[in-house]
């Protein structure tokens, strides 16, 4: 591929509790229950620093925020020029609007539908914590963000979901969108939400260590296998919130194929139980040159 188009340089995997978020804007962070979360976060804040990229494409899930029970897309892509932080019931966060990157974000919809994944097209989105948090968890609480992100929402809320398989798929297709992009940027992929937690219902507050540890292990090393996993499992092991994993297997898809020999760096990874309900996983990987 020549060097003035578009590449995957690094995916980055985080829960996006929105305690954590609240925690940071209303200066909590260092309180012993929240300091172990953030301190788990530091070198990857110094790994951010080093390694800006151009555009992050964001995959996340929308809460009932911009969508709702009315209407939900499987996977969205957000086009706009700006995204605001959404008003998810105490006000919008005190964090930076998020700059869109239209042009990327337009080519990736032409190329990805071509590739016969259905997207839907969104012109205008408020973003909730499940993009914010991640941006804060990495940045820090800087005046702007360090760079445009393309939002990108799966439906992991109103059942159906999507298969971790389909994710995997369509994450291989977003790669091949993005170096057919013909301007050289630099660009990151981030999953978002998990690991193991259980919001509602007899199982409420259930925590999977081991479930999550496997995850993490098979995510960096065995991606197509993992991606073939039911989805009752995920319910099963990882609670009904866990299916929100189902959106790591996206950005690892973008990711170089261990199966074809190249294998992502681990930079950074750390797990930490709880924050709130949940527990926490990070994982940066980082494609070699
Ligand atoms: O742990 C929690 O409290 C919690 C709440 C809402 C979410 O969307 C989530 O991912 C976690």
């Amino acid at each position: 591929m020549s060097t003035q188009h578009a590449k995957i340089s690094a995916s980055v995997y985080t829960s996006h509790v929105p305690a954590i978020g609240a925690a940071l804007d209303l200066g909590k962070s260092q309180e012993p229950y929240w300091q172990p979360v953030f301190a788990g976060y530091e070198a990857s804040k110094t790994w951010m620093k080093e390694n800006t990229p151009d555009v992050i494409f964001l995959v996340y899930n929308d809460h009932a925020t911009a969508f709702s029970l009315e209407m939900i897309p499987t996977f969205a892509i957000g086009c706009a020029e700006r995204f605001q932080p959404a008003d998810e019931g105490w006000g919008p966060r005190p964090v930076p609007v998020v700059q869109g990157h239209p042009e990327l974000a337009a080519h990736i919809a032409q190329s990805v539908i071509q590739q016969d994944f259905d997207l839907t097209i969104v012109n205008k989105m408020d973003v909730d914590h499940g993009l914010t948090v991640p941006l804060s968890l990495m940045c820090g609480q800087p005046q702007a963000w360090p760079c445009p992100v393309i939002p990108f929402a799966v439906n992991v809320v109103q059942y159906p979901a999507p298969s971790g398989h389909r994710c995997f798929e369509l994450g291989k297709a977003i790669r091949r969108a993005i170096e057919s992009y013909d301007t050289p940027l630099n660009v990151q992929i981030w999953g978002t939400g998990g690991m193991s937690h259980q919001l509602q219902g007899a199982r409420a507050g259930l925590i999977n260590p081991e479930f999550d540890n496997a995850f993490l292990d098979q995510l960096i090393s065995d991606p197509q296998n993992l991606a073939k996993m039911p989805h009752i499992d995920y319910v099963r092991e990882a609670g009904s919130e866990g299916i929100e994993l189902v959106m790591w297997l996206i950005a690892r898809g973008a990711m170089d194929d261990v199966a074809g020999g190249k294998a992502p760096r681990v930079a950074e990874r750390f797990y930490h139980v709880p924050a709130s309900n949940t527990a926490v996983g990070h994982l940066i990987l980082e494609n070699q040159p």
